[in-house]
């Protein structure tokens, strides 16, 4: 007790866009190796019947819900989408950087919003890394969809394994270094949704041995 008691407490913010099983997963791991001095500070999704936002409310972790058409930012930049990304971008960083306390790490937890590079700047300004769990080896299958695109060219015999790999956040989507990356072999007559399960229970794994590796607790 007294050798983590001397331990810098480690504060997360998670983002998430859907179910919540990887911020479940971050939430089950913290308090124990290699976790142990990790805690969840702040919970946001850019979907509102998101269930990660009951699975963070159940943990008494605080939750926001900030979203590009509900919060008007399409209404304020009718002309320009890419101005109101922008706009939303800008004031998602201020919820990070500007709510105390500030994280030591924000994680991306099946956030299904492509980051601006005012956000990443913004982030980089105040010191604050960010990590992403992408379902796929680094450089395939970047973006969306990345299990089913997968699936469909191991069926096309274009590929025999797929993977996991949680990475550092960067302007080029799923292109940032790598911190921890798992193969996942393809196999015969196997569905896309048992894939997909095989692939959830690594990325479980790996969302919380990434997530102790980017505070370097490993
Ligand atoms: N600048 C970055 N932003 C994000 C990264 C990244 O590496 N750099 N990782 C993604 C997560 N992600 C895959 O891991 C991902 C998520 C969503 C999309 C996407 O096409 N989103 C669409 C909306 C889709 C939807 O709402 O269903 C969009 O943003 O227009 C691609 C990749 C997180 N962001
Ligand atoms: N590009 C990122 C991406 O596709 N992430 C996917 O979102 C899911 C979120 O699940 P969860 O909300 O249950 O954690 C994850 O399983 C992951 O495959």
């Amino acid at each position: 007790m007294a050798e983590n008691a001397e331990k810098k407490e480690h504060k997360l913010m998670v983002l998430i866009s859907g179910s919540g099983t990887n911020l479940q997963a971050l939430i089950d791991a913290c308090g124990t190796a290699p976790l142990e001095n990790a805690r969840i500070t702040h919970v946001i999704s850019n979907k509102k019947n998101a269930y990660g936002l009951t699975r963070a409310q159940n943990a008494n972790i605080p939750t926001t819900y900030h979203n590009l058409v509900t919060h008007g930012y399409k209404k304020s930049h009718p002309d320009s989408i890419d101005k109101a990304r922008e706009a939303y971008d800008v004031d998602l960083a201020k919820l990070i950087t500007e709510n105390s306390p500030k994280p030591d790490l924000v994680v991306c937890a099946g956030w299904m919003h492509i980051l601006s590079p005012k956000f990443i700047d913004a982030l980089t300004a105040a010191n604050v890394p960010i990590i992403n769990l992408h379902p796929a080896l680094p450089g395939q299958f970047d973006g969306a969809n990345a299990i089913g695109r997968a699936w469909e060219a191991y069926q096309r015999g274009e590929i025999a394994a797929t993977g996991v790999m949680i990475h550092h956040v960067i302007t080029e989507v799923d292109r940032g270094e790598p911190i921890v990356v798992e193969e996942v072999p393809c196999r015969d007559c196997e569905t896309e949704s048992d894939l997909e399960e095989r692939i959830h229970k690594v990325e479980w794994r790996l969302i919380v041995q990434g997530t102790a590796k980017a505070l370097g607790n490993v």
